[in-house]
């Protein structure tokens, strides 16, 4: 049926010309507000004085609402061409009549009655859309539970305002708007996918802001996507209390930061603050070191020339300093410092006992403690200066009183004025003034002194002697790393040589930095989200919650993605009884349902997993989408490579896809498949660590950089039983690059497929 044969075409026409028509007048009163308080924001932003306090706030209201004209008329302006994607017809129990929701990306106001023509997709009325089926239903808002009758879920395409879709839905799974959205060709960035969100992903969207989130998520689960489209949840329904810059994203690298936020503006969402985990670390720990590549030993570890007993020596190390053993350790030294940080000695006022070591310790252990040990030294002198002002004064009443009974001795000793009297009178009042003016003297300079000693060490500087300082490691490190602390304290050692710190050193100094120093780079952000998680170690998960322990965290990953298991987390429960004590396994949400790829992709990739013994329950669930069957080729390197060209172009003219990724296992294969590939390819780019934005194209990657990023069709040129053995490591990573296919997935060998996946 065309959609002009739709009984409810005429109807909806009419809406949505209804609707542009009020969203227009809506935008220019916007523009002109928006350029209106611009002007009068410069202007107040001039004349504030430092003594008006009305002026700052007048300038404060302004910019606030300066700022809601600008995000709406950028928010009216993005869906200009589809005002809105779905509707829902609701009647509440307590009314008589069936309302209609249009929901879309914002929303929409008419401007004489202001009649709510669009409502905003994170509204509570939206989660029926979401997560309601037709029928008796019941939705949270604000006021309490509101319950009904939901009788209609329907959804729009609408192309250049104009309709060019109408399809009545139960749950949104078995749309055709979702069908429509995942066989769509992918782009060189993430999507926003307000109308297709699942119940599944909108309960974690929606989650409560005040909460810790762990979601264990499989390959295409759309973690990244929940996580973008949570961050806009949040400052939807918290406004006013966050902001965008009170969010922080960690993720693995730049290159996967700038793949994945460009879909925040689409989402209204601005001034975020994205981190991989070693720029938060240099924020904190200065940048007077180098970053050891953090792919360094995977490469060594991938490298066929490398010895076993070099990367059995090397995964130990990384294991020990990721370890609970080694939280212990720094734990256990911090303390050493707190209690070793002030002079050993108690404080005399003109060689009289003041206040006692025990005292300033007390002050120092126990009274500060809530703070960072630099923060808690002006404490301290506030604390001395005030006891010393008192003590000033008592010591000086006491001379005072001293000279005054010394003088009534004299008058008796020389009842008449004679000069020995008025020598001994003399000598009485010069002694009385030196003490009094080495009194003054001495507390004017007492707490300068004191302070001086102690050491301006930094966070960086004290972790490195935890291995430069013999006495230390021995008193620390050796006992927790036994038959293995001669090689760890070399291997550091060396890289401290070279200032360099590995990734396995960051948390650690980090932690022992923010215990020294504090973290006022950071202060601000209130919920912090880490994608690709399952790549962090317990220490970094430990440290993370100790220094921004103000927050609240969403954690999201899947573990059978998880590339540097000699480093990382193994499970869930490590992180949970760090971020979620007391609660229990089902808090950690699980996602199986995988949106990317292809049944047909899904299950083969989840026979590695099979294969490897891992989890079920973490396995990825296809979505109902059939695809092509995976192609294995058994062909020589030079017929590879030759394959590969003909198919993109083939998959370019014939498929229209725009993206194709070919990816080795890792960098060494990467350039030698780049090489062969130009001659016929001449557009094709090679991904490195140092890429720091993908265009899209076509591109050859190794595999532990394709993380987290999708392409219309992939080839793996080296899938051979050489390359990727029954090993955990090779597994992981050879899953990563099976599911980052949408469409199409190749998989060529010179002699036998890797037994990961042979029938
Ligand atoms: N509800 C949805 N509607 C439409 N597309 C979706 C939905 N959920 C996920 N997708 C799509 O599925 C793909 C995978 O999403 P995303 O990259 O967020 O998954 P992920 O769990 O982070 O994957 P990985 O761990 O493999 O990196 C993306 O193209 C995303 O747009």
């Amino acid at each position: 049926m065309s959609i002009s044969q739709h009984p409810d075409y005429a109807e909806e026409t009419q809406y949505l010309s209804h609707t542009l028509q009020e969203l227009e007048k809506t935008l220019k009163i916007m523009q002109k507000r928006a350029s209106d308080l611009s002007v009068e924001v410069h202007e107040k932003n001039r004349q504030v004085t430092n003594d008006s306090s009305q002026d700052y706030i007048d300038l404060m209201v302004g910019s606030a609402l300066l700022s809601y004209a600008s995000n709406k008329t950028e928010a009216l302006e993005a869906v200009r061409q589809a005002p809105y994607f779905a509707r829902i017809d609701f009647r509440e129990d307590k009314k008589q009549e069936t309302e209609r929701f249009y929901l879309g990306k914002t929303s929409i106001i008419e401007e004489e009655d202001q009649k709510l023509l669009v409502v905003d997709w994170r509204a509570p009325v939206a989660n029926l859309y979401y997560e309601g089926r037709i029928g008796e239903n019941h939705y949270k808002a604000p006021q309490g539970e509101i319950t009904g009758e939901l009788s209609r879920k329907r959804q729009y395409v609408i192309s250049s305002g104009a309709l060019a879709g109408i399809s009545d839905v139960d749950i949104v799974t078995d749309d055709e708007l979702l069908n429509a959205c995942l066989e769509a060709n992918a782009t060189n960035r993430l999507k926003e996918i307000v109308g297709t969100i699942q119940g599944e992903q909108n309960q974690i969207i929606r989650s409560d802001l005040w909460k810790t989130l762990i979601v264990q998520g499989s390959a295409g689960a759309g973690k990244t996507t929940v996580a973008l489209h949570r961050i806009a949840y949040l400052l939807y329904a918290y406004a006013g209390t966050i902001a965008g810059d009170n969010f922080m994203i960690l993720g693995p690298n730049q290159f996967f930061l700038n793949y994945i936020s460009a879909v925040l503006p689409d989402l209204g969402v601005g001034e975020v603050k994205q981190s991989t985990f070693e720029d938060f670390a240099r924020a904190i720990l200065g940048k007077k070191f180098k970053i050891q590549d953090i792919h360094h030993k995977l490469r060594i570890f991938l490298r066929s020339k490398s010895k076993p007993e070099e990367i059995r020596w090397l995964k130990q190390e990384s294991y020990f300093k990721s370890s609970q053993a080694f939280i212990h350790v720094c734990d256990a030294y911090l303390k050493h410092l707190e209690s070793n940080y002030l002079p050993k000695e108690g404080l005399l006022l003109a060689g009289q006992p003041f206040m006692s070591y025990k005292q300033l310790q007390d002050l120092f252990l126990h009274s500060y403690r809530h703070l960072c040990f630099e923060k808690r030294i002006p404490e301290m002198k506030k604390n001395i200066q005030s006891k010393l002002r008192t003590q000033k004064a008592a010591m000086q009443k006491g001379l005072e009183e001293k000279c005054e009974r010394l003088r009534e001795k004299i008058i008796m000793q020389y009842p008449n004025d004679c000069p020995q009297r008025r020598e001994a009178m003399k000598a009485l009042y010069d002694k009385r003034d030196a003490l009094l003016r080495n009194l003054e003297a001495e507390s004017k300079t007492l707490i300068a002194k004191y302070l001086a000693k102690i050491p301006k060490t930094t966070g960086l500087e004290y972790y490195k002697q935890l291995y430069t300082d013999d006495q230390l490691f021995d008193q620390f490190v050796r006992p927790a790393a036994g038959d293995f602390a001669d090689y760890l304290r070399q291997y550091t050692l060396e890289h401290i040589r070279r200032q360099t710190l590995e990734l396995e050193d960051l948390a650690p100094a980090m932690l022992i930095a923010v215990s020294v120093k504090g973290l006022s780079k950071s202060e601000g952000i209130r919920h912090v989200v880490i994608d690709e998680a399952q790549d962090l170690s317990l220490f970094q998960f430990y440290m993370l919650k100790r220094i921004l322990s103000n927050c609240t965290f969403t954690i999201l990953g899947d573990l059978y993605q998880g590339i540097h298991g000699y480093r990382s987390i193994q499970n869930w429960d490590e992180v949970q009884r760090i971020y979620l004590p007391g609660e229990s396994a089902s808090d950690v949400k699980i996602l199986q349902k995988s949106y990317r790829t292809t049944i047909e992709v899904v299950d083969k990739a989840g026979l590695i997993m099979e294969r490897l013994h891992m989890n079920p329950s973490y396995k990825a669930i296809p979505f109902l989408r059939h695809g092509d069957e995976v192609v294995y080729q058994k062909l020589d390197y030079r017929s590879t490579i030759a394959a590969i060209g003909q198919s993109i172009l083939q998959g370019r003219a014939e498929r229209g896809y725009v993206t194709f990724a070919v990816i080795c296992k890792n960098q060494e294969d990467a350039a030698t498949a780049y090489q062969s590939l130009k001659e016929q390819l001449p557009n094709v780019q090679l991904i490195s660590e140092d890429n720091a934005v993908y265009d899209g194209g076509i591109s050859v990657l190794p595999s532990y950089l394709a993380k987290g990023m999708e392409f219309d069709a992939v080839y793996l040129p080296w899938a051979d039983a050489s390359h990727y053995g029954m090993d955990a490591l090779d597994g992981k990573l050879l899953y990563v690059s099976m599911t980052r296919a949408l469409h199409s997935l190749y998989l060529y060998y010179e002699d036998e497929i890797t037994p990961l996946l042979a029938c």
